[in-house]
């Protein structure tokens, strides 16, 4: 399987200060994978580099073999890498509709792109709200509309930063079937969550970050296989 997104020797500052040092990850076509560790190891931090939002000052980012650790968060966008970012970021004063065709694009070049009613048969709940505004939806709608909105881009990559956060637990599952669905269907995906129960089924392989060092990497099978490194790097 060809990797998609390749990142080698990540390293990343805010301002004199050193977040990331050293990461390096793939994540093959057609994959899910995940970046794991506990608050404040360096899991957006990572995200935020692959985007151009926070650019690694060290290091190499391919997607679909071509260096972008230079270009700038639009072009990056504009390749067709998704981030669904925590807290979600939806437009407080746009209706849903408008929110989720405020970026449409067929970047993958999709024969069967997502549209609007492709994104309402996934969340029928932002169908029956597409008249209201942003800051008028629940933290749960405003996450499956941030999805939406990811997704009406037609990313080749979509990554998600703590979708699940904060959500009820019947929320969180609905967000879950999204994401199981979406692997289905051949989407490439990253990942950060916690709920390594439902991670395992879904993730074909996951990174675990430590004060902004890769500590573990491998497969569903093999982190099953070790309950050591979760109690160790993410204390479950
Ligand atoms: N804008 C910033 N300026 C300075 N330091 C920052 C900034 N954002 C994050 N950091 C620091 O960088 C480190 C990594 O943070 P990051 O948000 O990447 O972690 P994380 O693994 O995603 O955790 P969380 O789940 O809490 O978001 C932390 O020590 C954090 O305090």
């Amino acid at each position: 399987m060809s990797a998609l997104l390749q990142i080698e020797n990540l390293e990343t500052f805010y301002g004199a200060s050193q977040v990331l040092f050293g990461v390096s990850l793939e994540v093959g076509q057609g994959q899910v994978a995940t970046l794991l560790g506990r608050n404040g190891m360096g899991k957006t931090t990572t995200v935020r580099s692959i985007m151009g939002l926070t650019p690694a000052r060290r290091g190499h980012i391919r997607f679909a073999g071509r260096p972008i650790e230079a270009l700038a968060p639009e072009q990056i966008a504009a390749l067709g890498i998704a981030l669904v970012p925590e807290g979600r970021q939806i437009f407080p004063n746009l209706t849903v509709e408008e929110n989720l065709i405020a970026f449409a694009a067929n970047r993958s070049q999709s024969p069967d792109p997502w549209t609007l009613r492709r994104v309402y048969g996934l969340f029928p709940r932002l169908q029956e709200r597409r008249h209201h505004l942003g800051h008028q939806l629940s933290g749960g709608e405003q996450q499956m509309l941030a999805i939406g909105r990811a997704l009406m881009t037609n990313p080749r990559l979509l990554i998600l930063d703590e979708a699940t956060e904060g959500l009820a637990p019947l929320l969180r599952e609905e967000i879950w079937r999204v994401l199981r669905l979406l692997k289905e269907g051949g989407q490439t995906i990253l990942v950060i969550d916690k709920y390594l129960e439902r991670l395992f089924p879904l993730a074909d392989r996951h990174t675990i970050l430590e004060r902004g060092r890769v500590v573990w990497q491998g497969t569903s099978e093999e982190l099953k296989a070790r309950p050591e490194v979760w109690k160790r790097y993410l204390s479950v």
